[in-house]
């Protein structure tokens, strides 16, 4: 792999995560290409420096410029991806077809597992471009707080050390911190399973549960996604690191989760169709419950809050039903 400085970066979507990541890249990266698809938003996002869907109080850049052009990104050697996981293999191919040279740099940042083969993002975009320099990014990263510069860390996951390392350099901020790590499979299942976590706390809330309850609940969720993680490859420290318990709090408190936004819909009564069309950004625990549900099957490993939630979004449960089931299963010792 080419060893040159990463002196330029294209940024895939332009929704939240593509905006933060624009905004936080600008006075290192020298231009930032930010590929949407568009064109009205395109349009006013170089007209007026700003999205006027996504993150509409922050200002880009003038070394920032927006394309609906997937081709001119082929010219940058790193391509950041920030669409929805429902997103990447197509956005993978497409940059195949196009010829994308087998040294660029692809870092992943979706937070999500693929719907129909159960594949984490990272494996998706290598099976497309299985040649190309991979790495993945996570942690508890809001995207409204990483736009206004305010602090966080995040972990820069890759097989390859030096290339984690090189990335680690460019994601370094007074207000950024990042960290290393070779184990993405950890990273990735955590990014994933959280989701459906938030969207869980946010049911607990909604439904007026208290304080108790939800640090309950997500205790007990950090030693489920422990257990599956751990049982899909990820290495067991991973879990208590940024991208496992340091996302998983963020989301399942935050009022900038999208997830737990859903969630608390869904506790105030609303059904799925409703608490998804009025939150128009991309809630990617709802699509992770049903694979995420589907690989525990697969690994035969006790997923008792992922199971509620997939009877909740998927079978027709009701929500304080399925509550009051997690509270009242079989008695059992803590760790086991
Ligand atoms: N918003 C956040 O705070 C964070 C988001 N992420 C992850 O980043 C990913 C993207 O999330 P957001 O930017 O927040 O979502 P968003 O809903 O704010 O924006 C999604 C963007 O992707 C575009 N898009 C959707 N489908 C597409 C397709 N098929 N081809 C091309 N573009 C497409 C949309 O037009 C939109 O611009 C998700 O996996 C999310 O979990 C990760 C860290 C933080
Ligand atoms: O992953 C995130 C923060 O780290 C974003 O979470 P939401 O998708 O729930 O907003």
């Amino acid at each position: 792999m080419s060893e040159a400085p990463i002196s330029s970066a294209a940024i895939l979507g332009s929704g939240s995560f593509g905006m933060a990541m624009a905004k936080l890249l600008a006075p290192k990266l020298d231009p930032i290409l930010l590929v949407g698809r568009d064109d009205a938003t395109i349009t006013a996002i170089n007209d007026t420096r700003r999205n006027p869907h996504y993150l509409n109080g922050v200002e880009l850049s003038a070394n920032v410029r927006a394309t609906t052009r997937l081709e001119e990104a082929l010219h940058f050697p790193l391509l950041i991806f920030a669409v929805p996981s429902s997103a990447t293999r197509e956005m993978a191919r497409r940059l195949a077809d196009a010829g994308l040279p087998r040294e660029t740099i692809l870092l992943s940042c979706a937070k999500g597992i693929e719907k129909n083969t159960g594949d984490r993002l990272s494996e998706v975009i290598r099976e497309v471009l299985p040649d190309n320099p991979i790495a993945v990014l996570s942690g508890p990263n809001h995207a409204e707080e990483i736009a206004t510069d305010m602090a966080t860390c995040a972990v820069i996951g890759s097989d390859d050390h030096s290339l984690a390392v090189r990335l680690q350099e460019i994601f370094t901020f007074p207000h950024f911190r990042s960290y290393t790590s070779d184990d993405l499979a950890g990273i990735e299942y955590g990014g994933a399973v959280k989701n459906i976590y938030a969207i869980a706390a946010g049911i607990a809330h909604g439904l007026g549960l208290g304080d108790n309850a939800v640090a309950a609940l997500v205790t007990r969720a950090l030693a489920e996604m422990t257990r599956l993680g751990v049982a899909l490859g990820g290495r067991m420290e991973t879990f208590s690191g940024l991208s496992g318990v340091g996302d998983l709090i963020v989301t399942c408190f935050s009022q900038h989760s999208r997830n737990h936004r859903v969630g608390f819909a869904l506790g105030k009564g609303q059904t799925l169709e409703e608490a998804v069309s009025s939150l128009g950004m991309v809630a990617e625990g709802v699509p992770n419950t049903l694979s995420i549900y589907e690989a525990a099957r697969s690994a035969d490993v006790r997923t008792p809050i992922i199971d509620a939630m997939y009877g909740i979004l998927y079978a027709g449960k009701s929500a304080p039903l399925a509550m009051q089931e997690l509270l009242t299963r079989d008695p059992r010792p803590e760790h086991s």
